[in-house]
């Protein structure tokens, strides 16, 4: 008799594995991807804002103060804000922003979650830990409040992709003129890097590079050929930078920026008495835990003629 329970030895019997995957989940307020080796981004529709980057160690990459106000009636404190159409607070001198609120309105309105564009790929000898993901959100003056529309009264639309990938996020912005008039803009990806301590934290690749320092009050200075450290409130447009941008983190690199199309970088950090007077900021000793590392297009305004469209990049890859 033929013993049925016993199968051929020649047929391999494969275990039935579940292949990793991308996941995506998105709400009314959030979208959160993950990797399947774990890294992860969580982005708040409002502002599009990216709250928290974590790599596939489960290390935290950005700052986020814990008293962010989160529920969309004024910019988030941490993550990454995205400064547009304007950088810092209006100037008289240019009366095409003059009316718009610091940084510009992006932060100030929720954008709408466009899905992801592309996803894993799980090609044949690829391992599921090179998977990425890429996803999109919009905004057209149909989304912005009144207000902002008759501060800023062109046809334009943006998209905002974010891309996770091993170790690494690549923030993008496109900027489409969509009607007939030209309008000038100025914009930035003003991101929060998460750092251990800020006294042992220092910033290379912007020694050769002239800024513009705005403490106590905005003058233009020269290179200083030297690494950027922290000792007291720093606050530095560097105009015209070429080089990566390296975080170092107690003497080692912790974050590489590149940057396309995006030849301004602000450093920021607010120190002890600036921070106690954000309402939004926390904890009391945040600062110490914080650096900004802003890539941008703000020294002068770019110029956008109708049906135009402009891209600026920053591929930001953590060293673990
Ligand atoms: O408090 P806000 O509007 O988010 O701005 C924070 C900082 O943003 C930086 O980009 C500016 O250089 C600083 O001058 C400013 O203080």
């Amino acid at each position: 008799m033929v013993d049925r329970t016993k199968r051929p030895a020649e047929i391999p019997i494969s275990p039935l594995v579940a292949a990793p995957v991308v996941s995506i989940t998105h709400d009314n307020t959030r979208v959160v991807a993950t990797l399947p080796r774990g890294d992860r981004v969580e982005i708040l529709l409002f502002g599009a804002n990216a709250l928290s980057w974590k790599t596939g160690n489960g290390k935290e990459q950005l700052f986020l103060s814990d008293k962010a106000i989160l529920d969309g009636s004024k910019p988030v404190r941490g993550g990454i804000p995205l400064v547009f159409p304007l950088f810092g607070p209006a100037q008289e001198s240019h009366p095409a922003t003059a009316k718009l609120p610091q940084h510009g309105f992006a932060r100030n309105v929720r954008w709408e979650y466009l899905g992801k564009t592309s996803s894993e790929s799980f090609a044949i000898g690829k391992e599921a830990s090179d998977a990425s993901v890429k996803i999109d959100f919009g905004l057209s003056p149909t989304e912005i409040d009144d207000k902002f529309k008759s501060a800023w009264p062109y046809s334009f639309g943006l998209t905002y992709s974010i891309t996770l990938s091993p170790d690494e996020l690549s923030t993008s912005l496109q900027v489409a003129n969509t009607g007939t008039e030209a309008f000038e803009f100025q914009t930035l990806f003003h991101t929060y890097f998460a750092t251990s301590d800020i006294a042992s934290t220092h910033v290379t690749g912007l020694e050769s590079n002239g800024f513009i320092n705005k403490v106590p009050s905005p003058k233009q200075t020269a290179a200083a050929n030297e690494p950027i450290k922290f000792s007291g409130e720093l606050d530095r447009v560097y105009t015209g930078a070429e080089k990566d941008i390296i975080i170092n983190d107690n003497g080692k690199p912790s974050i590489t920026i590149k940057r396309n199309e995006l030849p301004d970088v602000v450093v920021w950090n607010p120190w002890a008495d600036k921070s106690k007077g954000m309402s939004d900021f926390g904890p009391e000793d945040g600062w110490k835990k914080m650096v900004c590392v802003e890539a941008g297009s703000v020294e002068k305004f770019s110029r956008l003629e109708g049906g135009e469209t402009w891209e600026g990049q920053q591929i930001i890859k953590a060293h673990l």
